[in-house]
């Protein structure tokens, strides 16, 4: 008793990290499925029962998970059943079956954790619950049930990091410095046209992937550029590493100069005007080409402005504005050519991340904000008298 009030009053006063207080990107669901039960045949006429609804997944470019968390969670996703046969109707109307539209790169498990199938492309389906069949004379026309699962849909991830900038902001030298991929490197935009993926290695045997994911520009959203195809593969990423030239970024003399922080702030509003569920993702901001003069000032600048979001918003024209400002957890200076000390110092961040991101999903640990949550309930359900 005295240890259930120390803990509560001990874990109020702790103060939530950031990352507690950002809702979660969602690469895994849980879910459970029943297929329809089988209708009961008429033994009088030989009449066929109807075969129940089996619930499938099919896959869409613009379904997420967030989505069918927020639909079924806690609840039980049921095919229809067969109908009885009748005298009037001698083969039963088979259930209805249920349709779930699940994002591409998924996989789908069971609990046992047998893998039911994958849905890499658009209209790809995977049954998840079987109806059970209606009832016929070997069956004693009995309807059989439907199968009865706990599923897991888990969001294959390219990379564990992706990598975002504009055209020409170093990502490939970047992936070059950090890991031992071989991108093409070139002082002109667009190089590269393909996601690179490199594995960063760490001294106790660590490794973290990560993908360079092709030039970003205005307009992607609506799939200016190379669109879409970039954009898809960000969400398949736990971490967002972004990237950008200290000097700024102009696409060609046709587009108006962007400075290092407007081109940071384009990104942002980038990825939002796709999907704003991205910017619910640990993100980290690597301001490149360090090297050059006058990039400390810059630098500082950026860092200053990001203390203080509000003042980003005033100070920027409207069309560069963002509806909401990424709160980057770190911004670090880095010269992806030199390398030096900054590329050390960025792959620990990156690290440190990724476990705090891990930590953050495990189900096994329990949050002090949540144990908090969890011990009242169980105070309420069964008084404070703990046995
Ligand atoms: N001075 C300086 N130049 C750099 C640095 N990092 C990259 N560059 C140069 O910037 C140019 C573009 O580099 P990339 O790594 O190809 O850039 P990218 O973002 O992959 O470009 P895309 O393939 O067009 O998306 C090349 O000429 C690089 O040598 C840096 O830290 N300092």
């Amino acid at each position: 008793m005295v240890l259930i009030f120390r803990t509560l009053f001990a874990v109020k006063e702790l103060k939530k990290p950031r990352s507690y207080l950002r809702s979660k990107f969602i690469d895994s669901v849980r879910l459970h499925v029943k297929g329809g039960t089988g209708g009961t045949g008429l033994p009088k006429f030989g009449g066929l029962g109807g075969q129940g609804g089996c619930v499938y997944c099919v896959g869409k470019e613009d379904a997420n998970l967030r989505n069918i968390m927020g639909k079924f969670r806690g609840k039980t996703i049921t095919a229809g059943h067969g109908e009885d046969s009748r005298k009037t109707k001698i083969v039963g109307t088979p259930g209805a079956d249920v349709k779930l539209e699940v994002p591409l790169g998924i996989t789908v498990y069971r609990d046992d954790g047998k893998v039911l199938g994958s849905i890499d492309k658009e209209d790809d389906t995977v049954i998840i619950a079987r109806g059970g069949p209606g009832g016929t004379p070997e069956t004693n026309f009995l309807g059989h049930f439907g199968q009865v699962h706990h599923i897991r849909l888990d969001l294959k991830l390219i990379a564990d990091i992706g990598l975002v900038g504009f055209p020409n902001a170093g990502k490939s030298s970047l992936l070059k410095a950090i890991s031992r991929a071989k991108p093409k490197i070139a002082n002109y935009p667009f190089t590269t046209i393909k996601p690179n993926k490199g594995i960063i290695f760490y001294e106790d045997l660590r490794q973290i992937s990560i993908a360079d994911l092709p030039g970003l520009i205005e307009g992607a959203h609506v799939n200016v550029g190379l669109g879409h195809s970039f954009l898809k593969h960000v969400e398949r990423t736990k971490l967002l590493l972004f990237i950008a030239d200290v000097q700024g970024f102009q696409l060609n003399p046709k587009y108006p100069i962007r400075s290092c922080l407007e081109t940071i702030l384009l990104l942002n509003k980038e990825l939002e005007l796709y999907d704003d569920e991205l910017l619910q993702k640990p993100a980290v901001l690597a301001v490149n080409k360090m090297d050059l003069p006058g990039s400390e000032e810059i630098l500082k600048n950026i860092k200053e402005a990001y203390r203080d979001v509000k003042t980003i918003l005033q100070n920027v024209p409207e069309d560069l504005r963002p509806n909401k400002v990424i709160a980057f957890e770190d911004i670090i200076g880095i010269s992806a050519l030199k390398r030096g000390e900054s590329i050390a110092e960025l792959k620990n961040i990156l690290r440190k991340r990724l476990d705090e991101y891990a930590d953050e999903n495990d189900p096994n640990i329990v949050h002090p904000s949540k144990f908090l949550q969890q011990t009242r309930a169980m105070i309420r359900e069964r008084g404070s008298k703990v046995t």
